[in-house]
């Protein structure tokens, strides 16, 4: 697959050296809608600025569309469309002036059919002539995609664009993403809300404390997420698991009256009659049973504890 936007060993400390990126790699493609998630302060703003040029970085290659983002900077900038996470528009100026303007800072060619395509696309074009200051929120924000929108950027980037916004809104904005995607814009969205991740992304990467712990194929990731757990509940409590059932790699709970198994969903043979023949077999008797299968929030959780532990060992 084509990289359109190419990361090579990206770091950045800020002036108080404060270390907001420790060596990121990644490539974004064609055609991708690539969703950033992590928490607070992980650099997901970072990393987005330092491809936008905002954030000069303190080593590291950016390319975009073969442009390097330092040497080539003008090239590189003009394919990049950027959504803010806050809402910086001009509170008394017009909605279609707003857009055009953004388009004449990238040295771009008045076009009045583009921007009526761009501000029909987002249902603006009937508050055109209206100011800024009378929109909604939700509209604002359009108005921010618009601006982003204007110069016909190849690539995307919308830094939390749901952030305290309301379910209906948010739904909105991730049919309108989609659409995006089907015109041909390759999209990155940083987001800390895992469903949005989940509904939205090709590719998900998961960044904390400036490092990219991991980027996948959603699918993939959600097939390895396939994992089920069967909890049992003894009736009795239980000093250890029966040499009988190793085979099938139970799990005693501290509380000794829980067994807990793990099986892939996704398998033909789950194993699962097969281990309650075992059980019964082995003289245990069930009070209850359930099962559980791990989401993207576990698998994000788990990936964000052990990132850290990595890296206070790695520390000491
Ligand atoms: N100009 C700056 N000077 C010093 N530190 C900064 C600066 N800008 C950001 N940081 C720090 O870098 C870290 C990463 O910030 P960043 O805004 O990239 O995170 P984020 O993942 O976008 O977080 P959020 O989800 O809260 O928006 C934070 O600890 C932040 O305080």
């Amino acid at each position: 697959m084509t990289a359109i936007i190419s990361i090579k060993g990206l770091e950045k400390t800020y002036a108080d050296g404060f270390e907001a990126l420790k060596g990121v790699d990644l490539d974004i493609h064609e055609g991708e809608i690539l969703a950033l998630l992590g928490p607070n302060g992980a650099g997901k703003t970072t990393l987005i600025s330092t491809v936008c040029g905002l954030v000069t970085p303190s080593a590291g290659q950016i390319s975009v569309g073969g442009h390097d983002i330092a040497s080539e900077f003008r090239a590189a900038r003009s394919l990049i469309g950027l959504v803010p996470q806050e809402i910086t528009i001009e509170p008394f100026e017009k909605v279609i002036n707003t857009v055009r303007f953004s388009r004449g800072l990238f040295g771009k060619r008045r076009d009045d059919a583009h921007i009526e395509k761009v501000l029909r696309s987002l249902s603006l074009w009937e508050k055109r002539n209206n100011r800024n200051q009378e929109l909604s929120g939700g509209m604002k924000r359009r108005v921010l995609i618009a601006k982003a929108l204007s110069h016909e950027p190849r690539v995307l980037f919308l830094d939390e664009p749901t952030a305290g916004v309301d379910v209906t809104l948010r739904r909105e904005m991730w049919e309108l993403v989609r659409q995006l995607r089907a015109d041909g814009v390759i999209i990155i969205l940083t987001t800390h809300y895992i469903e949005e991740a989940e509904e939205m992304a090709d590719r998900i990467g998961v960044i904390d404390h400036g490092r990219l712990l991991l980027v996948e194929e959603k699918q993939k990731l959600l097939h390895q997420l396939g994992r089920k757990e069967l909890l049992l509940e003894l009736a009795e409590p239980l000093d250890e698991v029966p040499g009988s059932l190793a085979e099938y790699d139970l799990e005693l709970s501290d509380d000794r009256l829980h067994l807990t198994y793990e099986f892939d969903a996704h398998a033909e043979r789950t194993g699962m009659t097969r281990l309650m023949g075992a059980i019964s077999e082995a003289g245990l008797s069930l009070k209850d049973l359930s099962t559980r299968q791990s989401s993207l929030e576990d698998v994000f959780l788990k990936l964000v504890q052990d990132g850290r532990a990595t890296a206070e060992e790695g520390a000491e």
